[in-house]
């Protein structure tokens, strides 16, 4: 598409010369222009994107989006000036990748924690009615069998579109994504026309990011503000917002939602509400009431935390319109999330769970589960990301702490923080009472060994923070690290069988 045509709709931006270039491709990454690209310059938390411009023409790239004219690009190339390139650079790909969300039904899914295991219930629930669903996500993006490594959570808006675009020449009729808090600040989700937007809860994480909870519960909030614009009436198109009405921000989101809202939960009264939760080892069974009806749910996910995820998925397939018999049905076969609760079991005598709890409310859920089936004792692993939310840290040793019988405090991802610092902030958590239930390994390996090596038959191991990341940045450094692999090597190691 022609430069012009492609900002055509839009306010008439200046353009640093009359030059009318072919655009093939955008990108905000100079290290991946290709001959043909509109590079987009973005200020970023690191570096500012505009001192790459001169290196993405040297690349091939035929035009430049800028905050600011940048000299020393040659005259040829026109630079079009606009005020916010994050902003702009999602409305553009959006158009150039010819509005792929609208050819899908697109739901969103926010919320502190939960995100990627609803969007996984929801996909599979999709694809087991017959339908066809990509994902974008924390384990990557995802479409049938095939899988793409992301860099994020919520990947870049252009990078969103393309997906997008990709999907639906894949046959995709839905795209369910998960939408971070920061995507939402950053205006990575704009241009992105959701059919449904979906809230989970919110409890404290990336403080460092928002500041406050009110401005962090304000960014998720986005989501739902944004909800049914530019779709029109076309029914298919229909539009709906899926509230856990038991979180204590549910009515931020209800408030901002500009469609219709579907409420599901336990305690409170709601359109799509559990009933007799009956919560085992191996699961949890209860029965749903909802609009489309009642339905016998049978889940081998384990934990109340994972009801909810369950009802999110459960109310989302329904405004999508699935039989509460296929929803029933998939739901039981569901295969579980990589990294949430997956169980290492290598004939060991005692159970190990590797959990993605990075958050004092998700570890305290994983370790409230633990401790309804537990019959010894409950070993945790933990420790805190560096160069993220510090004031997490003391909190979530404490709910270590408190819902284990050992805790052993170690490295999740220091980054550019001394590991020791960590650990230090950790420690603040608890109380002198308690001290004697801690132990500090800052290397994770060694943390993993001595859990293994400290349990006794029946006893249950929860190695969390990590779940299915494959790699530890220490530093700038990113090696391959993998707690599962590591429990395994552990136990085959104590037992010999190596
Ligand atoms: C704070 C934050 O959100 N950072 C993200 C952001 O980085 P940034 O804007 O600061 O980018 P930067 O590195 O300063 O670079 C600025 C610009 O220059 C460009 N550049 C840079 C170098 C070069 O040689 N050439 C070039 O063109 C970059 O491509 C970029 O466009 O944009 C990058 C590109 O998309 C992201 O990879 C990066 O995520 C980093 C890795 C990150 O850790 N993000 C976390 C905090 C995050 O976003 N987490 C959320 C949610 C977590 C949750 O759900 O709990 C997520 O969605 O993942
Ligand atoms: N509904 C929930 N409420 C509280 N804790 C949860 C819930 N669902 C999952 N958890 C806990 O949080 C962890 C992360 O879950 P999940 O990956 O589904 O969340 P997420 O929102 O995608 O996280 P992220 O922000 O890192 O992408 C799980 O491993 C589990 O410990
Ligand atoms: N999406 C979360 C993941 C945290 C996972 C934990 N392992 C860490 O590295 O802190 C974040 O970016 O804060
Ligand atoms: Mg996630």
């Amino acid at each position: 598409m022609r430069l012009r045509q492609l900002f055509q709709p839009f306010m008439n931006f200046q353009v640093t010369n009359a030059e009318n270039p072919d655009v093939v491709n955008i990108t905000t990454d100079s290290r991946e222009v290709e001959p043909g690209s509109l590079f987009v310059a973005i200020r970023g938390h690191t570096v500012d994107g505009h001192r790459f411009v001169g290196q993405a023409v040297e690349r091939g790239a035929v035009a430049a989006m800028v905050e600011e004219r940048v000299a020393d690009v040659p005259e040829g190339v026109p630079q079009v000036i606009v005020p916010d390139t994050r902003h702009w650079s999602a409305l553009i790909a959006d158009r150039l990748f010819g509005r792929p969300s609208r050819e899908l039904r697109v739901i969103g899914v926010t919320g502190t924690n939960g995100k990627t295991t609803v969007t996984h219930i929801v996909r599979h629930l999709l694809d087991a009615s017959g339908k066809k669903a990509g994902l974008i996500g924390t384990v990557g993006a995802k479409l049938g069998s095939n899988t793409w490594p992301l860099p994020n959570t919520t990947p870049e808006a252009v990078e969103i579109h393309r997906l997008l675009r990709r999907f639906v020449d894949e046959g995709a009729t839905h795209a369910v994504m998960e939408v971070s808090s920061h995507a939402l600040v950053e205006r990575r989700a704009a241009g992105v026309s959701f059919a449904c937007a979906a809230f989970t809860n919110l409890t404290q994480d990336h403080l460092d990011f928002h500041g406050t909870m009110e401005r962090y519960a304000a960014a998720k909030a986005l989501l739902f503000s944004r909800l049914g614009n530019g779709i029109g009436d076309d029914p298919s198109r229909a539009v709906h917002a899926v509230i856990n009405a038991d979180d204590p921000y549910a009515p931020v989101m209800a408030e901002a939602s500009a469609a219709p809202i579907l409420t599901y939960g336990i305690d409170r009264d709601a359109d799509v509400r559990a009933r007799e939760v009956q919560l085992s080892a191996s699961g949890a069974r209860f029965a749903v009431q909802s609009p489309a009806g009642l339905l016998n749910i049978e889940t081998p996910l384990i934990g109340r935390f994972n009801v909810y995820n369950t009802l999110a998925a459960v109310a989302i397939a329904l405004v999508e319109g699935l039989a509460p018999a296929d929803i029933e049905q998939a739901i039981r076969s569901y295969p579980s999330v990589p990294g949430r609760m997956e169980r290492v079991d290598e004939g060991q005598p005692f159970s190990v769970f590797v959990d993605y709890a990075h958050t004092p409310d998700g570890l305290e859920n994983v370790l409230a589960a633990v401790r309804e089936f537990a019959t010894q004792r409950v070993l945790v692993v933990v420790g805190c990301g560096g160069d993220r939310d510090r004031t997490k840290r003391p909190k979530m040793a404490e709910v270590a702490v408190r819902w284990s019988d050992l805790a052993i405090f170690t490295s999740d991802n220091p980054r550019s923080e001394d590991p020791l610092a960590i650990l230090a902030d950790m420690r603040a958590g608890v109380s002198e009472r308690d001290a004697h239930k801690v132990f500090e390994e800052v290397d994770r390996r060694r943390a993993i060994e001595l859990a293994v090596a400290e349990a006794k038959p029946g006893d249950v191991i929860v190695i969390a923070g990590k779940g299915h990341e494959d790699y530890q940045i220490i530093g700038a450094e990113r090696r391959h690290f993998d707690d599962r692999e590591e429990a395994r090597r552990a136990i085959r190691a104590r037992f010999g069988r190596d």
